[in-house]
């Protein structure tokens, strides 16, 4: 495996928000939060819920986590998957829901992630837990959402402040940048910092995660660095699939990718296989499970191509994501620069010297009338052994056989 890993502080989290001023852009979305979270420090709350919704990377997040401390409010926060069923929902919430609040907290806040995740056939009850909690909650509740329009969440819609969270512009991206730029002390010019943000398309976070990457291990960001976001630019798609793949909160949101078109499976495979360590590491029993996963989906492939059996394509994808992803005691997240993998680079080094022994075999073969298996199987091992024993003699033979002087000592190898 390559190149020793740096682990840090992700700058997504380092840098989230303190305080709902410091959210950047949305200004609209932001006037209607704040006048719903004033609307419960008066006490009479407009509704009891408030559904955010928007692109990743918009802030949605972080501006409840802002909340919470700059009320010094306790945060409860859930994701769809913690509250499949009404159980699930009663279990995680009972007792912290209709209770004061202690450790000096002076409310609550509850923030429920990506409810546009629950699936209705699978997670019966989930969404009709959260409609009852919503109703009987003391506290204000905050849903996020990347579609809010799913026809299954009317009924929450019904319930919900609806506050639209939009792209973030080219401008305040740069300017969260250039901050983080000078606190984490390293130069980086306004062209290198337009590029990153014109890349990012909005999305605060990937732009702080490319950042994250360019700065590792240096403490000047230069025009000449923009190559390897150049770069990453070509290999964006596998990037980010392969980290929401590992980085996935619950297995459906892993298997998602498998619904992207321009999904390489084979390729995700090496990814996968290259990365997992470090993405899960210091958990051996992420690392196993994930491991165990991928093997299984390894086999499935090979099953599927050999036999012709199509339909196991679909148990090997499950198998690579949300299989990979259910790895038990997996780490919290942290930054991984994910590495290109060695296998990949192997061959690739070698497609050339390989290209040049399969023509050689090929020309031999037909010299002497017979396939290029046969050539291999019955003629070369033979080759070989005269080649040990006496090397004038067996590049003769090659020589011959028409095999060009570049290729002969590689026919023997
Ligand atoms: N408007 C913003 N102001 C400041 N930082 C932001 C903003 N939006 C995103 N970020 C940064 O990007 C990171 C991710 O943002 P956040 O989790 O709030 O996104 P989100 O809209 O909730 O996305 P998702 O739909 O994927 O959950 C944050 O930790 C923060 O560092």
């Amino acid at each position: 495996m390559s190149a020793v890993k740096v682990q840090l502080v992700p700058w997504t989290e380092k840098y989230r928000p303190a305080r709902i001023a410091d959210v950047v852009g949305n200004e609209e979305a932001k006037k209607k939060y704040v006048a719903w979270i004033n609307s419960w420090v008066k006490g009479k709350p407009s509704k009891k819920a408030a559904l955010l919704y928007g692109p990743p990377g918009s802030g949605k997040t972080s501006i409840v986590h802002a909340t919470a401390k700059e009320f010094s409010w306790e945060l409860i926060e859930l994701n769809a998957s913690d509250v499949r069923t009404r159980e699930a929902l009663q279990q995680r919430l009972l007792g912290a829901l209709n209770t004061r609040s202690v450790l000096g907290y002076s409310g609550k806040i509850i923030l429920l992630d990506e409810v546009d995740g629950i699936s209705t056939k699978e997670d019966a009850g989930g969404l009709q837990a959260i409609v009852e909690l919503i109703e009987k909650s003391n506290w204000p509740i905050v849903l996020t959402a990347n579609d809010p329009w799913d026809p299954k969440l009317r009924p929450l819609r019904d319930l919900c402040e609806l506050i639209e969270f939009k792209k973030i512009g080219k401008r305040d991206i740069m300017k969260v940048l250039e901050n983080i730029c000078s606190k984490e002390g390293v130069e980086c010019s306004r062209e290198v910092l337009s590029a990153i943000a014109d890349n990012a398309k909005g999305d605060l976070r990937a732009a702080i995660n490319d950042l994250q990457s360019l700065a590792m291990g240096k403490k000047t960001i230069s025009l000449a660095d923009l190559q390897i976001l150049g770069d990453r630019a070509e290999q964006e798609t596998i990037f980010d699939i392969v980290r929401s793949v590992l980085t996935a909160k619950y297995p459906e949101q892993a298997l998602a990718v498998t619904r992207l078109p321009s999904l390489d499976y084979e390729m995700l495979m090496q990814w996968l296989s290259e990365n997992i360590v470090y993405q899960y590491e210091p958990s051996l029993q992420a690392i196993a499970d994930a491991y165990d996963a991928l093997s299984w989906a390894d086999i499935m492939l090979t099953r599927m191509k050999r036999e012709q059996q199509w339909a196991l394509l679909s148990y090997a994808l499950e198998l690579m994501t949300a299989g990979v992803a259910s790895a038990r005691e997996r780490p919290p997240f942290k930054f991984v620069k994910y590495s290109f993998p060695e296998k990949l680079r192997i061959l690739a080094r070698s497609k050339e010297k390989r290209e040049k022994f399969v023509r050689a075999v090929r020309g031999a073969a037909a010299k002497i009338h017979v396939s290029t298996s046969k050539f291999r199987t019955d003629v070369l091992p033979y080759l070989r052994v005269i080649y040990e024993h006496d090397k004038k003699r067996a590049l003769e033979i090659l020589r011959n056989l028409g095999v060009p002087e570049d290729a002969l000592e590689l026919a023997t190898q």
